[in-house]
Parts: structure tokens; sequence; C-alpha cells
């Protein structure tokens, strides 16, 4: 069994007076992918967002429990959060790159980061995209802007930026649902090859994407953690009524 990234325990999430996330407990590991499903408002990207604190910018957002990302506790007070996300990196739902050339966007974070050395950063840049799998594509336009790429050409670009910093874990909310199914094959081939660098959290609608990329699968249901288990487990012969009732479609 690969060792525990990040662990959560008894996580309650509140925005105000609203309960969205209750007791959730779940042990993601180390170069796996976990998938997180479930009906839209379930908290699959609440959840997510706790990850990497992206909730901090959410001011009615609370939040209590245990969230360990191996000894850092990601809700200490003295957590520094600028570092929690250099570990912990995000590619969101729609592709979002900067209006800037190929090359700036991915060159970016590492020069937030303090790099200044060419060598380097062109190093990190060529990399960062042959592991994007976007590399023989645009290695002749590098300072052509990001923006003139296509959809999924712009998603890996996106992933390349996240992988420019070298985090350890890549959180993923939807990342293929504004793209064609061919850009979609691409982006899930992409992540199958990652897992074996990275450990990986995607928050998906598409119960055949949890099914064909993910190790373990989580079921959210208005705020509950249902079922988490083998991604194998929950498609096949779930524990739960209600995982089963999901994954057959009979609501969602
Ligand atoms: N900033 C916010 N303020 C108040 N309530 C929020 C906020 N963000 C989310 N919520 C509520 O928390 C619950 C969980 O939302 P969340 O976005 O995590 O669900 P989700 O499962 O990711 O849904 P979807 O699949 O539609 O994106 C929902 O009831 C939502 O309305």
């Amino acid at each position: 069994m690969n060792k525990a990234k990040i662990v959560s325990e008894d996580l309650n999430l509140y925005y105000g007076d609203f309960h969205a996330l209750h007791g959730i407990d779940m042990t993601i590991r180390d170069r796996e992918v976990t998938a997180l499903i479930g009906p839209s408002g379930c908290g699959k990207s609440t959840f997510l967002r706790c990850l990497n604190r992206m909730n901090d910018i959410i001011p009615i957002c609370r939040v209590d429990g245990t969230l360990m990302f191996e000894d850092t506790d990601i809700y200490a007070p003295t957590t520094d959060v600028v570092a929690l996300r250099k570990r912990v990196g995000m590619v969101f739902q729609a592709p979002n790159p900067f209006p800037k050339s190929i090359f700036d966007n991915v060159a970016y974070a590492p020069k937030l980061h303090g790099l200044k050395d060419k060598t380097k950063l062109e190093e990190i840049v060529e990399k960062s995209l042959k592991q994007a799998a976007l590399w023989d594509e645009v290695k002749d336009r590098l300072h052509k802007p990001a923006l003139g790429l296509s959809g999924g050409q712009q998603q890996r670009l996106c992933i390349a930026r996240a992988l420019a910093i070298q985090p350890e874990v890549l959180l993923m909310d939807e990342p293929t649902s504004a793209l064609d199914p061919i850009s979609t094959l691409k982006i899930e081939e992409l992540i199958r090859e990652l897992k074996a660098q990275y450990t990986i959290v995607i928050v998906t609608h598409n119960m055949q994407q949890a099914a064909r990329i993910s190790d373990k699968t989580a079921f959210f249901l208005v705020g509950d953690l249902v079922e988490f288990d083998h991604t194998e487990v929950i498609f096949t012969t779930p524990k739960d009524q209600r995982t089963e009732d999901y994954i057959t479609g009979r609501f969602g």
C-alpha cells in the first residue's frame, strides 16, 4: 500500500451557518489518483479546495477537524500557505492561461519563487511541457500567446504551469468539463502518466472518467462522505445503497 499523503480526520466545513462538509475521514495515498464524485452541491469542490486552503479567500468559511499533509497540519495557523500551495498545486475547470506567451505561463511560478537563471528556466519550461504532453505541439512557438492555443492545449499548458514548481500533489477541479472528447482523452492519458510521480485528486462529474483513471473513488452526498474505496469496488460492488443508486444513474 502506498504511504498516506493527506489524511482528513473529522473535517467539518461551514459557510457561515451552512454546514457543508460533515466530519470527513479520508486517507489520500501517495502516487494514486483519487476521484471525488457525487451530485452537484455535495461538497466535492469544497473538500478539494481544503487540501490547499483555497477556501481561505471565502471570509465566511470556517473549518474544524484535522487535515494533515504528511507532517504539515494544513489548517494550523502557523502553516505557510504559500509553501503549502507550492507542494499542492491546482488545475481549474476552465483552462485559464495568463495572457502571456506559452513560455512565460510556465516560467511564471518558478520566477515568482525567485528563479532568475535563464538556462534553468528554459529547462523547467521544457521539462514541464514534456510532462504535460504538450512540448511537441508548442516547441516552435514558445513565445507566441498562450491564448492562441486550442482549449485542450490550454488545459495541458495549465497542467504544465502547475508542474513547473514541482508540486507533490496535483488537485484538479473538473479539468475536462470544458473540453471536447479527444482533448479529454489526452488529459486522462496524461493523468495516468503523471501518477508515477504525483499524487492526484480530481473532482469529476463524469463517472466513466472516474472509473477510467482513478485508483480510489470517494462518493459524496450532501456534505457526507458516503463511501470511499478502491474505484473497482465503488463501481462494481459498492457497500452503500446510496452509492449504488448514484453510480447506476438513479439520481444525480
Ligand atoms: N462560497 C460559498 N458560500 C456559501 N456556500 C457555498 C460556497 N461555496 C459552496 N457553497 C455551498 O456548499 C455546498 C457544496 O458546494 P461545492 O461547490 O463544494 O459542491 P460540488 O459538489 O463541488 O458541486 P458542483 O459539482 O456543482 O461543483 C453547496 O450547497 C454550495 O451551495
